[in-house]
C-alpha cells in the first residue's frame, strides 16, 4: 500500500511541473498570439488615426486581404481596345478605390499588418534614401511568402546581413563586368530569332508568333548561361524546378503565411521540402565543383558568369577588408534569388516593349532605323548598346506604363520617423509603383499615352518630380540587376528589329493582370514579319 502511495506521488511529482511548464508555454503563446493579431494592430492603428491616416476597417487576423481579393477579382475580364487610362484599375483597382475615399497617403491592412499607402515624392525620397536603409527591411509575412523561393537572399535580408551581402555582391553587377555577359546574350537572342525564320518560312515570311512565352524562355536560358556558364545545362534544370516552386508559392501562398506550416506532413508541403532540397543540393554541388576546379589547379579562376564573379567578389573582399566570405547557404539563397527577381521580370519587360511596338509602328521604325545605324548590320554589342538612345527611351516608357514590380514593401526594423511621420517597429510602409507611373499631377495630360519621347531629356525630367519613375526602386536597395536587365533587353530588341516587324494580331485580348508582375492575361501573341535582309 505504501509503495503504491509513493509510486502515485513520485508520478506526480514528475507530472506536475511538466504540467505547469507546458500551461506556462500555452499561456505565453496565447499572449504573443494576442498581440500580434490585436494588441499590436491596435496600437497602430491608433498611431496612424492619430496622425490623420484612414482607411478601409480590417477584419481580425485577415485585415482588408479578402476585400482586395475581391476587388482584384471583379474587374472587368478584358479591355477592348489596347489603352492605358484603365491599367492602373485593372491592376490595383484597391488603391485607386481608396485613394478616391480616404485620400492618396491611406492605411490598408495585410493580415494583421498595418501597411502605410504611400505616394508622397518627398517623403519616398527619404524613406528609399541611406537614412532608413538599416532600419527599414522586408515584412515577415513577405518573407515567409516568398523564403521557399528566394531562400534569404538580398531580397529578403535586413539589416548589417543585408548590407554585408550587397557590398559583396554589387561589384559582379558593375558595368565592366557586365561587359563579359553581351555575347552569351546577343548567341541566345539570335538562336531565338533563327528558330522564328524556321516557323515564319513555313507561312511566306509572316506568321502568329506568342511572345510571351518566347520571352519567358529566352530569359530563362539566358539567366541559366550568365549564372552558370559551362554548367548551364544543370542550372536549367534547377531553374525548372524553381519555377515549380514558385508556382507552389502562387497557389499555397496565403498558407505559407503561417509559421513552420511547410513542416507540416501533407503531401503538398513534403512536395515543396523535397523540391527544396533538390534544388539547394544542386546548386551546393555547381558551387562545390567550381571551388574544387580552383583549388586542383585546373582552372585558373571562378569564371566570368555571375556564380563565379560572385565567388571571386566574396574572396577578394574577406582577403581586402577581413570580411567572413559568403557561407554556402548565402550562395545557394543568392543564386536562387537572381533568378526569381531576374527571369520573369525581364521576360514581361520584353513582352510589353514588343506589344507596345507592335501598336506603334512609328516608334518601331524609329527604333529599328537607330539600331540598323549603330549597329551597320553586324550583331549588337556592348559600345552599339551604349549608345541606343530611342531604345532605352522606349524601354522607359514600358517600364512607367506596365512596370514590372507594382509596389514595394518596407517594415519599419524599429521605432522611427520618417519625414512627420511616426512609425512604430513592424508598421510597414506600401508603395505602389503602378499608381505613381500613371498619376496625371505627376506626368501630365499624356500620362495614359505611350511616349518614350518623356524621357528624352532623361529619367529625373521626365516627369513633375525627379523621384516620380521607380520600376527599379531607389536608393541604397534598388535593384542590383537593372543595368543587366537593361543590356539584356535592348540586346534582345536590337536582334530582333532588324530582323522582323511586329504588328498586332486580332487574337490579342488587351488584359494586364496582377500575378506578382504586370503580365497579360491572355498571352501576347504578335503578327511577326521576316524583314529582307
Ligand atoms: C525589368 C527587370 C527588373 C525589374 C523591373 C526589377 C525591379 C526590382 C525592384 C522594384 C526591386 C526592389 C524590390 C524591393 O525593394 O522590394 C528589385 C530588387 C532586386 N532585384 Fe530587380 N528587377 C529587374 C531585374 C533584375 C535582374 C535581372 C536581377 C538579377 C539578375 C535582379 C535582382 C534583384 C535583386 C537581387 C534585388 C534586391 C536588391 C536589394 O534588396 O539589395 N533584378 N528589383
Amino acid at each position: 500500500m505504501e509503495t503504491l502511495v509513493f509510486a502515485r506521488w513520485k508520478s506526480w511529482a514528475v507530472l506536475l511541473p511538466i504540467c505547469l511548464v507546458a500551461s506556462l508555454r500555452i499561456i505565453w503563446m496565447l499572449i504573443q498570439f494576442i498581440d500580434l493579431v490585436w494588441w499590436t494592430p491596435k496600437r497602430h492603428a491608433i498611431v496612424a488615426q492619430k496622425q490623420g491616416l484612414r482607411g478601409p476597417a480590417p477584419r481580425l487576423l485577415l485585415g482588408n486581404v479578402m476585400e482586395i481579393k475581391r476587388l482584384r477579382e471583379s474587374v472587368p475580364d478584358a479591355l477592348h481596345a489596347f489603352r492605358h487610362d484603365l491599367t492602373l484599375q485593372q491592376l490595383l483597382p484597391e488603391n485607386v478605390l481608396w485613394s478616391k475615399l480616404y485620400g492618396k497617403n491611406h492605411l490598408i491592412w495585410w493580415g494583421p499588418d498595418a501597411n502605410i499607402v504611400m505616394t508622397d515624392m518627398d517623403i519616398l525620397k527619404e524613406l528609399l534614401s541611406s537614412k532608413h536603409t538599416l532600419s527599414l527591411g522586408k515584412p515577415l509575412l513577405l518573407t515567409r511568402f516568398l523564403e521557399p523561393v528566394t531562400g534569404i537572399g538580398l531580397v529578403l535580408a535586413n539589416g548589417e546581413t543585408w548590407s554585408h551581402e550587397r557590398r559583396v555582391i554589387g561589384p559582379a553587377f558593375h558595368s565592366d563586368k557586365l561587359k563579359g555577359l553581351v555575347q552569351t546574350m546577343v548567341n541566345l537572342a539570335v538562336n531565338m530569332a533563327d528558330s522564328w525564320d524556321q516557323i515564319l518560312w513555313d507561312n511566306d515570311g509572316e506568321g502568329e508568333i506568342e511572345i510571351e512565352g518566347n520571352m519567358a524562355e529566352l530569359t530563362a536560358d539566358i539567366i541559366a548561361h550568365t549564372q552558370f556558364g559551362s554548367s548551364y545545362k544543370r542550372g536549367r534544370v534547377i531553374f525548372q524546378l524553381l519555377e515549380e516552386l514558385k508556382e507552389f508559392v502562387y497557389k499555397y501562398g496565403h498558407l505559407l503565411i503561417i509559421p513552420g506550416i511547410r513542416y507540416v506532413p501533407i503531401p503538398a508541403f513534403r512536395r515543396l521540402r523535397r523540391m527544396t532540397l533538390v534544388v539547394e543540393t544542386s546548386i551546393q554541388d555547381i558551387i562545390k565543383d567550381r571551388k574544387a576546379a580552383v583549388q586542383a589547379g585546373e582552372n585558373s579562376s571562378y569564371g566570368a558568369d555571375l556564380l563565379g564573379l560572385m565567388l571571386s567578389e566574396s574572396e577578394k573582399n574577406s582577403q581586402d577588408k577581413k570580411q567572413p566570405q559568403l557561407t554556402m547557404q548565402q550562395l545557394v539563397d543568392e543564386c536562387k534569388t537572381f533568378f526569381f527577381a531576374g527571369h520573369e521580370t525581364t521576360a514581361q519587360l520584353l513582352t510589353w516593349a514588343l506589344l507596345l511596338l507592335a501598336h506603334d509602328s512609328t516608334w518601331q521604325d524609329k527604333a529599328r532605323a537607330e539600331i540598323v545605324s549603330l549597329c551597320k548590320g553586324k550583331i549588337p554589342d556592348f559600345e552599339s548598346i551604349s549608345k541606343m538612345k530611342t531604345v532605352e527611351m522606349i524601354l522607359f516608357e514600358t517600364l512607367r506604363l506596365f512596370t514590372p514590380a507594382n509596389s514595394i514593401i518596407r517594415a519599419a526594423l524599429c521605432d522611427m520617423k520618417v519625414g512627420d511621420l511616426h512609425v512604430l517597429k513592424g508598421m510597414c510602409f506600401w508603395i505602389p509603383i503602378a499608381s505613381i507611373h500613371l498619376d496625371p499631377e505627376l506626368w501630365g495630360d499624356g500620362v495614359y499615352d505611350f511616349n518614350p519621347e518623356r524621357f528624352a531629356e532623361g529619367i529625373s525630367k521626365a516627369a513633375k518630380h525627379p523621384m516620380a519613375f521607380l520600376p527599379f526602386a531607389h536608393g541604397p536597395r534598388n535593384c542590383i540587376g537593372q543595368g543587366f536587365a537593361l543590356m539584356e533587353a535592348k540586346l534582345v530588341l536590337a536582334t530582333l528589329l532588324p530582323r522582323f516587324s511586329f504588328a498586332p494580331s486580332p487574337s490579342y485580348r488587351h488584359c494586364p493582370q496582377l500575378m506578382i508582375t504586370t503580365r497579360p492575361k491572355y498571352g501576347a501573341p504578335i503578327i511577326v514579319k521576316k524583314l529582307s535582309s
